[in-house]
């Protein structure tokens, strides 16, 4: 590929400006006489500034105006020297004896410069200067360093395979440049790349991988990744944390540093892909998780944008502008692509068009949009502006030129097999699955059939996944949730719950027990949802609060990667199979550890054995006969008894520290509820008193009564009361809970209990005894 620059023409006043610089620096040179003689007697030759061969160099187009910076030129072999003493610089050429009247100064030309005549202010420095030197001014002035005059780098340690790399890397056509990215890398990192070659990725991908430390490609990036370079498009289904993202991240970062030389004016400005989220939390991870990849630091990294609702739309619209990749939540994309003028015919350009957790993008509440969005991608060019666009979503597809690619974990068996032939479905949409049947028609694949690459045909579930369930009485799934958490409290564990309202509940009643817990939920604001996850995944602000625990609905069940979570606890059962995989998809990432834990209500197990026994026998083969066979077998999900005793010593601290979390939330409802009605009286020009409106409002008797007088109760305690109650608390969480076999006590304060217990002393149990036989869940080193 022919290298062009994306340096834009200097402007004449800056041009002019650059030439006086030079001039500047000429000032003061001898004659052209004694130039000649100079470069005679000596084999090194003196050269007019204006007369080297200045290179232009690339700059990101992304800069608003160059932000005042016009360009950079380029020289190589030019060492800038100062004498001591006298502080006279010289340009002085490595190439010696070559002297010709072109090197020497014109005599009307003012522009000249002598070897050993310049002074330059702008050093201050007293010794000598021979290092190299790169000057970045905004009058495009810029000397590099010459080659000979780098320091020597010398290899700590070698990424291995690199010889191979220099033969096979995907158009290593320089082998020395594959030597030369890979020797920078090799500075920091030992990592044995070999695996990686049969995917003949680039040498800028190749050192990038290397730095993550990533020295084997998971399976779906194996056998996603050379279809999708070599053009196709691709559906991939690979079980949760196996390296999908960057299956298709690997291919667009390919494709970006194949063309990045080429996209030099506005029209090749436009993005190369578009990738879309069902959730902001996963959209974030996305751009994370590329930029990572790209940063590295071996080439310059693409520009990611990365559109969610809760930022502001005008900052996402000028970031959109300059963007090499797109990822975004499909309503906050919609809104910020309509208001965008010429935004929507740039985005037509993409050629990567990516669907991440496919069948909840496409099948839940982001339908509409993705409809919009699929719609006007398939649109032909328009110069019409935005509100006119935004009306023409019912016109003809045109042929597309992009790649679609689409990647989730779990994909209906019935619609797997629908896909290779390429359904087109506008009928009525009946369920979920009709409708994703119908979005995945509207897809508008580029290819009659897409290549369907199932990397875990044996199982969805991650291969380090240990699974159990705890039953319990349905009111006591607090106090169970507590033991569970106490007993665990060094792992890193995510609690989901199906409502808003239990997270709501079971943040403070956590907290109050003094655990380091987060909550996660749509309601929360985008910035304390962002947070929350920081302050889970511990990558806050440094001595920032981090928490272990973080209760959230399934707003994190899909996509997310939060590093080393151990545990997870499904304290409402999730309301459908796929959603057991994805939420227990949070640990076991990445072929570690992890466990997944259910409390069930009495009448829930028999439930739950059927969803769980549903996934393992869906997973379990990709043909009929396989599922049959795996279904006859039964997947059947193992109990873990806890000790009863142990947990019903700490019912009192869970009664209170519930009693203290409703009394906090009946507090807030009721002022929130009270500021609406002073507020409604108001405008009505009306008295407002809540007890006389308490005792008159009717419905007393009705749905929600016990609720709300439950809520009145916890309302009229006092402060003081609160306060008391608080003070119990403390005191019982710094008492022993006595096990009666031993004096080992369990205790949320300093003492470890995991330590306690996987001493002898508590009957001669070791860990996981607590739980019975808990310790089948793979948590026994905590
Ligand atoms: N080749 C690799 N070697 C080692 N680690 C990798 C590799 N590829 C990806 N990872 C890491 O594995 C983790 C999981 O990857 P990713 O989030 O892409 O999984 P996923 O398959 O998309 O999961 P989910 O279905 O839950 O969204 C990430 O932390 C990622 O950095």
């Amino acid at each position: 590929m022919a290298a062009t620059s994306n340096k834009r023409p200097l402007p004449a006043k800056v041009a002019a400006m650059r030439d006086r610089k030079r001039q500047k620096l000429d000032q003061d040179a001898p004659s052209p006489q004694e130039g000649l003689i100079a470069a005679a007697a000596k084999p090194r030759k003196v050269h007019d500034l204006n007369k080297l061969a200045w290179k232009d160099v690339s700059l990101p187009d992304r800069l608003d105006n160059y932000e005042g910076f016009f360009g950079l030129e380029e020289i190589e072999d030019v060492v800038v020297t100062r004498e001591p003493g006298s502080g006279k610089v010289s340009f002085v050429s490595q190439h010696a004896g070559e002297a010709t009247m072109d090197d020497l100064p014109e005599a009307d030309d003012p522009a000249s410069v002598q070897e050993g005549d310049e002074e330059w202010s702008g050093f201050d420095d007293d010794d000598a200067v021979t290092a190299p030197l790169t000057v970045l001014k905004p009058t495009a002035l810029a000397v590099k360093a010459s080659k000979q005059a780098k320091p020597e780098k010398k290899a700590k340690a070698k990424v291995k395979g690199q010889t191979d790399l220099e033969a096979k890397s995907k158009g290593s056509s320089k082998p020395a440049a594959v030597l030369q990215t890979l020797e920078a890398t090799a500075d920091e990192v030992d990592v044995d790349m070999s695996a990686w070659l049969p995917l003949k990725l680039s040498p800028d991908t190749m050192a990038a991988l290397a730095k993550l430390k990533f020295a084997t490609p998971s399976t779906i990036q194996q056998s996603a990744i050379p279809p999708i370079l070599a053009g196709h498009d691709v559906i991939g289904k690979a079980s949760t944390g196996s390296g999908k993202t960057l299956a298709f991240g690997i291919p667009i970062l390919e494709h970006y540093l194949d063309v990045r030389q080429l996209r030099t004016t506005d029209e090749t400005k436009a993005p190369i892909a578009l990738i879309l989220s069902p959730t902001r939390e996963l959209a974030h991870q996305l751009n994370d998780h590329l930029t990572a990849l790209c940063s590295t630091g071996v080439f310059d990294a693409p520009s990611i944008a990365t559109v969610t609702g809760g930022l502001s739309v005008q900052k996402q619209q000028r970031q959109l502008r300059y963007a090499d990749i797109i990822i975004g939540t499909p309503g906050r994309l919609w809104e910020v692509m309509s208001a965008g003028k010429g935004l929507m015919n740039s985005i037509r350009q993409i050629q990567f068009l990516v669907i991440d957790e496919a069948d909840r993008l496409l099948s839940e509440g982001n339908f509409k949009e993705v409809i919009e969005i699929l719609t006007m991608l398939d649109k032909k060019d328009t110069d019409k502006d935005a509100a006119n666009e935004s009306e023409e979503v019912a016109a003809t597809p045109s042929a597309v030129s992009r790649q679609t690619l689409v990647f989730s974990a779990t994909f209906d068996r019935g619609l797997q097999k629908k896909l290779s032939g390429k359904i087109k479905n506008g009928g009525a949409l009946s369920s979920n699955k009709d409708t994703m049947e119908y979005l995945l028609g509207k897809l508008n694949f580029r290819e009659e059939t897409p290549k369907f690459i199932d990397a875990n045909p044996i199982s969805q579930m991650a291969s380090g996944l240990k699974e159990g369930l705890i039953e319990c009485a349905g009111p006591e799934k607090d106090l169970y949730l507590y033991s569970l958490l106490l007993l665990y409290r060094n792992a890193r564990t995510l609690v989901f719950c199906n409502s808003i309202s239990a997270v709501r509940r079971l943040n403070p009643f956590l907290q109050n027990l003094d655990l380091p817990v987060v909550a996660l939920h749509s309601g929360m604001t985008q910035k304390a949802r962002l947070r929350s996850v920081e302050r889970f995944s511990q990558k806050g602000k440094e001595g920032g609060k981090t928490a272990s625990i973080m209760v959230s609905t399934d707003v994190a069940a899909r996509g997310l990667d939060i590093p080393a979570v151990q545990l997870v606890i499904h304290y409402h059962l999730p309301r459908a199979a796929d959603m057991y995989v994805h939420r227990s998809g949070r640990t076991a990432r990445a072929g570690q550890p992890g466990s997944s834990i259910l409390i069930c209500g009495p009448e829930e197990v028999g439930g739950v054995r059927r969803l769980v026994a549903k996934v393992h026998a869906r997973s379990a083969g990709t043909d009929d006969e396989s599922a049959a066979s795996a279904k006859k077998q039964g997947y059947y999900i193992r109990t873990l008894d806890m000790d009863r005793r142990i947990v019903s010593r700490l019912r009192p601290r869970a009664q209170l520290a519930k009693k203290l979390a409703d009394i906090g939330s009946a507090k807030e409802k009721g002022s929130k509820e009270d500021d609406f009605m002073r507020a409604a009286a108001e405008e009505l020009g009306v008295d407002y008193d809540s007890e006389e409106f308490e005792k008159e409002a009717p419905g007393r008797h009705g749905r929600g009564a016990g609720r709300k007088k439950k809520e009145k109760v916890a309302r009229e305690i006092s402060k003081g009361e609160a306060g008391s109650m608080r003070a119990e608390l403390r005191e019982l969480l710094r008492q022993r809970v006595n096990v009666g076999v031993s004096e080992k006590y369990i205790t949320s304060g300093s003492v470890d209990v995991d330590e306690l217990l996987k001493q002898k002393e508590i009957g001669e149990r070791k860990t996981g005894e607590f739980l019975g036989n808990a310790g089948g869940v793979g948590l026994e080193d905590l």
